[in-house]
């Protein structure tokens, strides 16, 4: 038995069956379906043409029937063409040059539909006219782009079940699907037991199975259903160019800040009253450019004083320094600083237990105080003193308007004294990160897996924000606020810039002030930094040893720096270390 198995399939290898298909129905209706489905595939593009052939008929019919009822037809299409120009009518136009067209082909259709009817199709130029009708009204339907998305939707919401089945979301459905200015969008309902979590898990099978773009993909939870979701495919960026800052919204901290825009072109609006900011993002993500709009809104407001560090020579912050009642350029400068926001809090707090008031409400004669500190980090490395009381404005600020401001390359669990202090910001910012992991640092734990993708953002500026009311995970783009913008705005609100109240006057001044650490100047800073350059490891030297090596200020430091690298003598091993 076996050996004859074994010679049965030789023999079938070497004959082998010819592949036969036998129809299961005749040709001829396998072929009408077989049309039917291609006409009713392109049902879309052969609109014009079915079009056309309807008003064929109708003429004959009507012709025939009623001749003298095309005076009714005439006004009937004047009516529609009305309604169609005006209010879009039936098909929910918006658009005015689709809702012009739409009345042109109805005032086009119903013009021939009454000469057809007093006259006959078949008669005089009808026959030409009509055809001539059909391809020039049809080029701009065919050119269309939003009904040929439209068609392309279609078609996926059709195939979405097989999709689905591939990647894992079987038994998922389509609900309903709208095409907008930049892609489509689509509500759907999962399989029970299935979350939005398992759809954000997919979303590069998803992106691979529709055929987009990677990066494509969007899904957010819907706020009433936990096994429904909106997908939204963003077939063209809508953010791909820089959004110019329009100017300050804000005049009162009160006012939410406009930070930038949304996907859906929606304004991103944050509150930042009584809230501590965080803003997280790799080097060139764009940290200084929302810096700036949130700083441009707050020059603005005149309930508001702003204080700055800024270690890195006041690069960021210096553009700034006529609205900035403060700027601290070096560690003991920013320790000093933090020691007095937080003697005013203490005086705030004091007197607000005494008059029975929980909360120091901001106004220009008792403004709120926001202090801006520009990578949190190096703070947090070189001025460990200052931590404390950052933590401690962190921990009690919000009650007397004493808020944080704060942007960071990367908030680790160091820099941010074991996440208590990132726990007490309750607006966070996440621009692009290097790694995923750093998505969880900024934001919070879980939400890498609840789908705030900021590793995939692909240009700087673009963000995601957790505040009150951005619970989602949308993509936004900051406004790009330009040197000039700053110079303008800075100029602008100089002198309206108020001044702290009296009792946190009266709190810093009676601060113990920490003594100027003494500094010996070298005899020649410039061959000392030469020296301390060439003789550095690897790794480079940072700023603050180079300040210890040539007893020079920072801004110093930063200007020679620049200098030697520019000649070729020195350089920047990795970000903030130097060497020749
Ligand atoms: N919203 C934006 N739209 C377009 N371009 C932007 C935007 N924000 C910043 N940029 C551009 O990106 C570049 C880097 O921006 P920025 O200096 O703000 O980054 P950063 O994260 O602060 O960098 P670093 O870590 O070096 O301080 C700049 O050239 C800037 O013009």
């Amino acid at each position: 038995m076996r050996a004859y198995g074994r010679r049965h399939r030789r023999w079938s290898r070497r004959n082998p069956q010819p592949l036969l298909l036998v129809p299961d129905e005749p040709l001829l209706i396998a072929g009408l379906a077989a049309i039917g489905r291609a006409l009713f595939r392109y049902r879309s593009g052969l609109a014009p043409i079915t079009s056309g052939l309807v008003l064929e008929v109708a003429g004959l019919l009507l012709h025939h029937k009623q001749p003298g009822a095309w005076p009714m037809v005439a006004v009937l299409a004047t009516l529609a063409a009305l309604a169609a120009g005006l209010r879009g009518w039936p098909w929910g136009l918006i658009r005015l040059e689709e809702r012009a067209y739409a009345a042109s082909v109805t005032v086009v259709a119903g013009g021939w539909l009454a000469a057809a009817t007093a006259i006959g199709p078949g008669r005089g130029p009808l026959p030409t006219a009509l055809l001539s009708a059909v391809v020039v009204l049809g080029v701009p339907w065919w050119a269309h782009r939003r009904r040929r998305a439209r068609v392309r939707v279609d078609r996926v919401v059709r195939a979405w079940p097989d999709l689905a089945e591939a990647i894992g979301l079987d038994g998922s459905r389509v609900m309903s699907a709208v095409v907008d200015t930049w892609g489509w969008r689509a509500r759907m309902k999962l399989r029970p037991g299935h979350s939005v979590a398992d759809v954000i898990a997919r979303v590069p099978a998803i992106e691979s199975a529709l055929g987009t773009r990677p990066g494509a993909v969007r899904v957010e939870q819907d706020p009433a259903h936990a096994g429904r979701c909106t997908m939204r495919v963003v077939a063209i960026d809508p953010h791909a160019g820089a959004i110019p800052w329009p100017g300050p919204s804000a005049r009162s901290l009160a006012d939410p800040i406009e930070l930038g825009v949304f996907e859906d072109a929606t304004t991103v609006r944050v509150p930042l009253l009584r809230r501590h900011v965080l803003i997280g993002g790799t080097t060139d993500s764009g940290k200084s450019g929302v810096l700036n709009v949130v700083l441009g809104n707050l020059a603005a407001c005149s309930d508001v004083v702003l204080w700055g560090i800024d270690l890195k020579g006041g690069m960021e912050l210096r553009p700034w320094s006529s609205c900035l009642a403060r700027l601290a350029t070096t560690s003991a400068e920013a320790t000093q600083l933090l020691a007095d926001a937080v003697a005013i809090l203490d005086a705030r707090a004091h007197a607000s237990g005494r008059d029975n008031t929980r909360v120091w409400e901001p106004t220009p004669t008792a403004p709120a105080l926001v202090i801006v500190i520009d990578e949190y980090a190096e703070l947090a490395d070189t001025a460990p003193a200052a931590v404390g009381h950052a933590e401690s404005i962190a921990r009690r600020g919000r009650a007397v308007a004493v808020d944080l401001l704060t942007a960071t390359q990367r908030p680790t669990q160091k820099a941010m004294g074991g996440g208590a202090l990132r726990s007490q910001m309750s607006v966070r910012v996440c621009l692009r990160v290097r790694e995923r992991r750093d998505v969880d640092l900024i934001l919070d734990k879980g939400m890498l897996a609840a789908g705030w993708h900021a590793h995939t953002l692909d240009g700087p500026g673009k963000f995601y924000v957790l505040a009150d009311g951005h619970n989602q995970p949308r993509r936004a783009r900051g406004y790009l606020v330009t040197d000039e913008h700053v110079r303008e705005t800075a100029a602008r609100y100089a002198d309206q810039r108020p001044d702290l109240d009296p009792l946190s006057r009266a709190a810093i001044e009676h601060q113990p002030r920490a003594l100027e650490p003494p500094t010996t100047i070298a005899d020649d800073p410039e061959q000392a930094l030469l020296t301390a350059l060439a003789h550095a490891p690897d790794d480079g030297l940072t700023v603050p040893e180079l300040i210890d090596a040539t007893g020079m200020r920072r801004t110093w430091v930063y200007d020679r720096l620049q200098a030697l690298a520019a000649a070729g003598d020195a350089r920047q091993v990795t970000r903030g270390r130097w060497r020749a």
